[in-house]
């Protein structure tokens, strides 16, 4: 995990002109730098973003960027980790709920895995940016390895509280699915990302997604007539649709998928 965080921070102390290859708007291109300043309507976003598919290995490696020279090595290797981390990850969940041991395999996780490298550089007036606004994540589960400088914040009963690096250690945030699919049992937090005066940061959001096509609903075996099912049924494809709309605002896309009590 260090290796992929400095093979990362040597990718963006590459000179621009090395970097800017990778840059496009294209969303559909498996491997895109961006920058997120300005994306959002209330504050200024002060984050550029290397995102890639990464696993399937086999079908994305030829468009990982060439340098630095063991880049590709490492995120052979981080791919890898992060597929068994899933997999061990959701047979606890399914367990702790009672669950099929692969309920959260198949559809609810079938999109390509995708890693966002978040680069925050030094911010010289941080109270007028954010590095990512307040939002919830739109998947399943999101693997997120940050470094050793603090940045991110959740949302715990209406303030925001600092999430500080663990060495090598990987957060687990809920995506606002798996708080449908286990009918609001595990909650999606909300968080951001704050910038600093004096340090660049980085961190490596890992996605597992549901295809586009997956029709996401409650867990049936989580529902009886205590525990009424508290949304409805959707294709990920619309809710996604509906979160960049709403620029990920949890609230806003929650209203569109619960069921009114009658
Ligand atoms: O930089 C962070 O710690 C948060 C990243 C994040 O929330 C995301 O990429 O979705
Ligand atoms: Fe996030």
């Amino acid at each position: 995990m260090s290796e992929m965080l400095e093979i990362m921070k040597e990718f963006f102390n590459m000179p621009l002109e090395e970097r800017a290859v990778h840059y496009s708007e294209d969303l559909c291109k498996p491997v895109r730098l961006f920058t997120s300043t300005g994306v959002h309507d209330i504050v200024r976003l002060w984050r550029d973003c290397l995102r890639m598919a990464i696993s399937p290995v086999e079908n994305f490696k030829q468009y990982w960027p060439e340098k630095p020279s063991n880049l590709k090595k490492t995120v052979e290797r981080y791919a890898v980790e992060m597929k068994g981390l899933t997999e061990k990850i959701f047979v606890l969940i399914t367990e702790g709920l009672g669950l099929e041991y692969d309920y959260l395999n198949g559809g609810l996780s079938g999109q390509p895995m995708v890693s966002h490298v978040n680069y925050y550089p030094p911010c010289p007036d941080p109270s007028l940016t954010l590095g990512l606004a307040k939002h919830c994540d739109p998947g399943l589960v999101t693997l997120l390895l940050q470094g050793d400088v603090s940045g991110l914040q959740i949302l715990c009963n209406g303030e925001w509280q600092a999430v500080d690096p663990v060495p090598n250690a990987i957060i687990v945030i809920y995506g606002h699915q798996m708080e449908f699919v286990t009918n609001g049992e595990l909650k999606s937090v909300e968080h951001r990302a704050i910038t600093n005066d004096m340090l660049s940061r980085i961190s490596i959001a890992t996605f597992i997604q549901p295809a586009m096509d997956c029709l996401v609903a409650p867990a049936k075996k989580l529902l009886d007539e205590k525990n009424p099912p508290l949304y409805k049924s959707f294709l990920f494809g619309d809710y996604f649709a509906n979160y960049v709309a709403n620029l990920g605002d949890k609230s806003k896309v929650t209203e569109h998928f619960q069921n009114t009590t009658p």
